[in-house]
């Protein structure tokens, strides 16, 4: 297993991945590869996220991990599916202390001063900002940074192809987050191949 910092630093855009059909799972993340996001988090969110990443991790170069891990049974299970990061919409106790003690890729949710202290409590400088434009945006991920200088965010939740590139020229930021890559509806993997080009071209703004 990479660790997070690694992880976050694969590619400028983790696409937040919601299964509705497990037979797009294959070609979704060879869609995603190919065009060069190679970090893909599948949501726990519908009844096929543990299988679609067992069906992703086939795809060469694709590093699959679990997004929506609500609790310690969920981080479990995503682990026995094989996931290698582990994702979440927030910060508890049982889950930083579980993916401490057991060297967990996890990338917890923080959207202010005493989630971020929580976290640094527990030996974790690395999250995910959520949900960010709704957190305050921009401003406050810059007013979070000054106190905590050493913490770097995954900003995630409102973030689009159009101000992904101001998100990433943040120092503070190494990657950001979001559905955009694969629009609703039917699956194009055409399409979704060229949104994750573009998303891998960009760089801070
Ligand atoms: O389910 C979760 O725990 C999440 O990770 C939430 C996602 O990060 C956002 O839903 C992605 O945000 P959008 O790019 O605005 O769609």
């Amino acid at each position: 297993m990479s660790d997070i910092e690694t992880i976050m630093r694969t590619a400028p855009v983790i696409p937040v991945l919601v299964i509705d059909d497990l037979a797009h799972a294959l070609p979704l993340a060879q869609a995603l590869v190919a065009g060069g996001l190679r970090v893909l988090e599948v949501t726990l969110r519908t009844r096929h996220g543990l299988d679609a990443i067992r069906a992703m991790k086939a795809v060469p170069g694709a590093i699959v991990g679990a997004g929506t891990v609500l609790d310690v049974p969920q981080l479990e299970a995503s682990l026995t599916a094989g996931a290698e990061f582990i994702v979440s919409p927030g910060l508890t106790d049982p889950l930083a202390r579980f993916a401490r003690a057991n060297n967990v890729p996890f990338l917890p949710g923080v959207s202010d001063a005493s989630d971020i202290m929580r976290g640094l409590d527990h030996g974790l400088d690395r999250f995910k900002f959520f949900p960010a434009e709704a957190s305050g945006g921009l401003p406050a991920l810059r007013a979070l940074s000054g106190p905590f200088g050493q913490v770097r965010f995954c900003p995630t939740g409102g973030i689009t192809a159009a101000t992904a590139a101001t998100w990433l020229a943040e120092p503070a930021v190494l990657c950001v987050g979001g559905s955009w890559v694969v629009p609703k509806g039917p699956l194009d993997v055409g399409r979704v191949e060229t949104l994750a080009r573009e998303a891998a071209g960009l760089r801070g703004a």
